[in-house]
């Protein structure tokens, strides 16, 4: 079988052989675990302190991914995957890797911290209600999908494709003004690299509210299903993160969008805006968007 890593993304062509010493080791005691942000895909992820030197007492916050003990051979092998693709992407608008700490068990991924914590869970907290309106402006609104795009036009330009846009993985850095959204997790990208596409079996794992129906369907992945993504991804926002196609099951969805239903965005929504999301969710994804 041909190495689908290479296919996807020619960076990947750049590291014949991944070895755990490509990484910048940085030394297990200056990492501090200060407290649980929550689960990932494969242990907890913490809230962290790295002392870069050892003579000033300087510390920068960090999100520490972990690896457990526990973790089967397949799990290490992605967790070595989602390091080597942080470590290859380089972009304002995408968390950056600061290191990694695989000497000791648990193995730790060490991200950047993004104060602002995940886009969901942002949007709704900030949730217009009928006895208190929102802070959040339009133009805050359209500043956080112009981060996510330029974000997605760097993938886009190493012909990387996320496979899991969402606002479930963009982060923030911070919840007030200046906020800056960039992309923060790449957990369904590097599962590709694991063996074929999605195998069906798993489908529960399968983000099929985001996916266009070519992806669930046939397996078939490219750029332009992150732009069906990203069309969900701008309703979510719009929304301040309604669970897409409200009410519907993933099997109900997958009947409606075969026939050609589509999610309306809010009557608020600018007259362009939703001109382009209706563009994302084209049935033939080959159709060039005339926005
Ligand atoms: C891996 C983790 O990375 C981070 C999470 C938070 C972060 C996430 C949530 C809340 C807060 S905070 C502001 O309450 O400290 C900070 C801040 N910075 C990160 N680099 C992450 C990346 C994503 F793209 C989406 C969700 C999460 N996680 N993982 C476990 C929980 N969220």
């Amino acid at each position: 079988r041909k190495n689908v890593m290479s296919e996807i993304n020619p960076l990947y062509g750049a590291r014949k052989s991944v070895k755990e010493e490509d990484f910048p080791e940085l030394p297990r005691n200056s990492l501090k675990l200060l407290h649980p942000l929550g689960n990932g895909a494969f242990g907890e992820v913490y809230k962290g302190a790295y002392f870069p030197s050892r003579e000033k007492n300087e510390s920068i916050s960090v999100a520490i991914k972990t690896l457990s003990k526990e973790a089967t051979d397949e799990h290490k092998n992605d967790f070595l995957m989602e390091a080597v693709l942080l470590g290859s992407l380089k972009h304002y608008n995408i968390v950056k890797l600061i290191g990694v700490s695989f000497i000791r068990v648990p193995k730790f991924l060490i991200l950047e911290f993004m104060e602002g914590g995940d886009l969901k869970t942002f949007l709704q907290a900030n949730r217009p209600t009928f006895n208190n309106k929102t802070t959040l402006k339009m133009t805050d609104l359209l500043r956080i999908a112009m981060d996510i795009v330029d974000g997605c036009k760097y993938l886009e330009s190493l012909r990387f494709i996320h496979r899991d846009l969402a606002a479930r993985n963009i982060l923030l850095t911070s919840r007030g003004v200046g906020r800056v959204a960039k992309i923060g997790d790449f957990g369904m990208a590097k599962d590709v690299y694991k063996s074929e596409y999605y195998r069906k079996s798993k489908n529960s794992l399968v983000p099929v509210k985001w996916m266009p129906p070519e992806a669930y369907l046939d397996g078939v992945f490219s750029t332009k299903t992150d732009v069906w993504s990203y069309g969900v991804l701008l309703w979510e926002i719009l929304t301040f993160s309604y669970i897409p196609y409200p009410g519907l099951s993933n099997h109900e969805v997958i009947q409606c969008v075969a026939k050609g239903d589509r999610m309306c965005p809010p009557r608020y929504c600018p007259k362009p805006l939703k001109a382009l999301i209706e563009s994302c969710w084209r049935t033939e994804p080959e159709t060039e968007t005339d926005v």
